[in-house]
């Protein structure tokens, strides 16, 4: 018993030495010590971590950017860029005898079989081979076969709202599960071949919903990889915490898988060409395949890249137009006087509405939907990044909604003003610096669903708000501050309990008079 008590002192003496001897090293001998930051996060970790685990890491970036500057040391080895220059110098590509900066496996997570699907490719030639491919499905050309799939799953969203706005008499709890609905639905069928059906049940499917709920515990298993040495100890309290959301989680991996196979059985795509259609067409390109586990983790990362990425959108552009009438009227009088049927509605004449692209921009400055920076790992022999030399092994990134929220590169960077992206919007917002919004980010590995996601985003806003008169409920002032960021947005009212989050008290719909 005695000998366990002095074998634990030991233990606990050498921890307590070694983070000491650590913080001493971080601050007096690492090669980032001239850069500025605060004591404690140029020195270990916790700061970061802690503000991550609690959703509040954008938070915790923006408040040290606005402090020190446009460069800054968010963890020991971690620094944090606000400048245009480091998007391209981070994420752009660099030429053969300069590999491009991999990303940090500490901040990601690769897929259930153990097997890097695009997202997390580990070598630039394995990601340009699965990006390839899975472009296919993401082209301009796949963009208009998509459209009609999109339409009808868009179309039965409507019908569904009015459907519910009449029998709860104008009001409808949680317009954010509707965005959910239709954006998983959609790809579902896209990708599976067939959709998970959440419109038809106006339900989410169990599968649906751990995608969502995972979000949450990314950030506990990212914990374990930024500080190994409490590794056992995090995974313990992961187990604990998030059991149910783990076992789920394999559950729910099994089921893409067995759909996927299940398209794979069949030759044929049903009335349009889907995800494994194209992943079929390139086969007949020499060398160009994915294998059956490649196929595997990249079809549920594509699920959640495809949906969740735009639920967020969609109610983060609801919320900021319902909150700010004059918005919203200009909106809905542009949608309105541009078309006189939903059946007008189509991608190519959206693309030519200027305040609704406008709104999502202004949208993706105030709320990226990625709101974190997206880490990668400066190779050994260092780079040059915002003019200054950043020594071999660091992290950096630009963080997304630090970068857009900073009074350095937007006037009233806090408040909703869809104009500053207009032509003409204003002389107060010709200093604005536009260049630094990246939402899709930039360069070899930026978002293969650009294209998808505007012309999703367009259709899916432009038709709501042609059909529906809307209206925030009193509870919901205020609901953008009430979210917590991981690596995505948790802003789903049942999953964390914010009974004030978007229609979680009934949001809106009256439906609008047509006749
Ligand atoms: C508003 C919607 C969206 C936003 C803001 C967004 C943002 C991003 C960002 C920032 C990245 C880079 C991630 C990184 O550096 O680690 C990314 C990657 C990616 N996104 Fe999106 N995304 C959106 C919608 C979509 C859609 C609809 C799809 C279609 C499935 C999609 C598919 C992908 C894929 C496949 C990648 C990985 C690309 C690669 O590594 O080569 N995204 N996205």
């Amino acid at each position: 018993m005695g000998y366990l008590v002095q074998a634990s002192q030991y233990i606990a003496y050498t921890l307590v030495l070694y983070f000491i001897l650590s913080v001493i090293y971080n601050r007096y001998f690492h090669p980032l010590r001239d850069y500025p930051g605060p004591f404690l996060a140029s020195t270990t970790r916790l700061p970061y971590i802690t503000a991550y685990v609690q959703g509040t890491g954008p938070q915790f970036v923006r408040a040290l950017h606005d402090r020190y500057g446009n460069v800054v040391r968010i963890a020991p080895d971690e620094l944090s860029f606000r400048d245009v220059t480091a998007w391209m110098e981070i994420y752009g590509a660099r030429s053969s005898s300069k590999p491009s900066l991999l990303k940090d496996m500490r901040f990601y997570n690769v897929s259930r079989n153990g097997v890097p699907n695009l997202v997390v490719a580990p070598t630039d030639e394995i990601h340009k081979r699965q990006r390839r491919i899975i472009s296919r499905a993401f082209s301009d050309a796949a963009l208009k076969d998509q459209e009609p799939l999109l339409q009808s799953y868009v179309d039965l969203f409507l019908d569904r709202l009015d459907e519910r706005a009449k029998t709860t008499n104008g009001r409808v709890t949680n317009i954010l599960e509707w965005f959910h609905f239709v954006t998983f639905d959609f790809m579902t069928e896209y990708i599976f071949g067939e959709s998970f059906s959440c419109l038809q049940n106006c339900e989410y499917h169990p599968w649906v919903r751990v995608i969502i709920d995972t979000i949450k515990a990314w950030p506990v298993i990212s914990s374990a990889k930024y500080l190994p040495t409490l590794a056992p100890l995090i995974q313990i309290i992961a187990l604990f915490f998030y059991r149910d959301i783990l076992r789920r989680r394999r559950e729910s991996f099994q089921l893409g898988l067995s759909k996927i196979r299940k398209r794979l059985a069949r030759q044929e795509s049903g009335h349009y060409p889907d995800f494994i259609s194209h992943v079929h067409a390139s086969k007949k390109i020499r060398e160009l395949s994915l294998t059956q586990e490649e196929l595997d983790s990249n079809s549920s990362f594509l699920v959640l890249a495809g949906s969740e990425t735009l639920s967020t959108s969609l109610s983060g552009c609801t919320y900021y137009l319902l909150a700010n009438q004059d918005s919203y009227t200009k909106l809905t009088n542009e949608i309105r006087q541009s078309f006189s049927s939903l059946s007008e509605i189509s991608f190519a004449k959206l693309a030519q509405l200027p305040y609704l692209d406008a709104v999502i921009n202004e949208t993706f400055r105030i709320r990226p939907p990625a709101p974190l920076g997206m880490p990668r790992c400066v190779p050994s022999g260092g780079s040059i990044i915002s003019g200054h030399y950043i020594p071999g092994g660091t992290t950096v990134s630009v963080p997304h909604w630090a970068s857009y929220r900073s009074s350095h590169h937007f006037t009233d960077p806090d408040e909703f003003i869809p104009e500053r992206w207009l032509r003409g919007g204003g002389e107060r917002f010709v200093n604005d610096n536009k260049d630094i919004l990246q939402p899709f980010s930039v360069g070899p590995r930026n978002c293969l669903g650009r294209s998808l996601a505007l012309a999703e985003l367009r259709l899916i806003l432009a038709k709501t708000l042609w059909k529906f008169d809307m209206e925030l409920c009193e509870g919901s002032f205020g609901w953008d501050m009430k979210q917590r960021a991981f690596v995505a947005w948790d802003n789903t009212p049942l999953m964390d309990g914010l009974s004030s989050s978007l229609g979680d008290k009934g949001e809106f719909l009256s439906r609008r008079d047509m006749q």
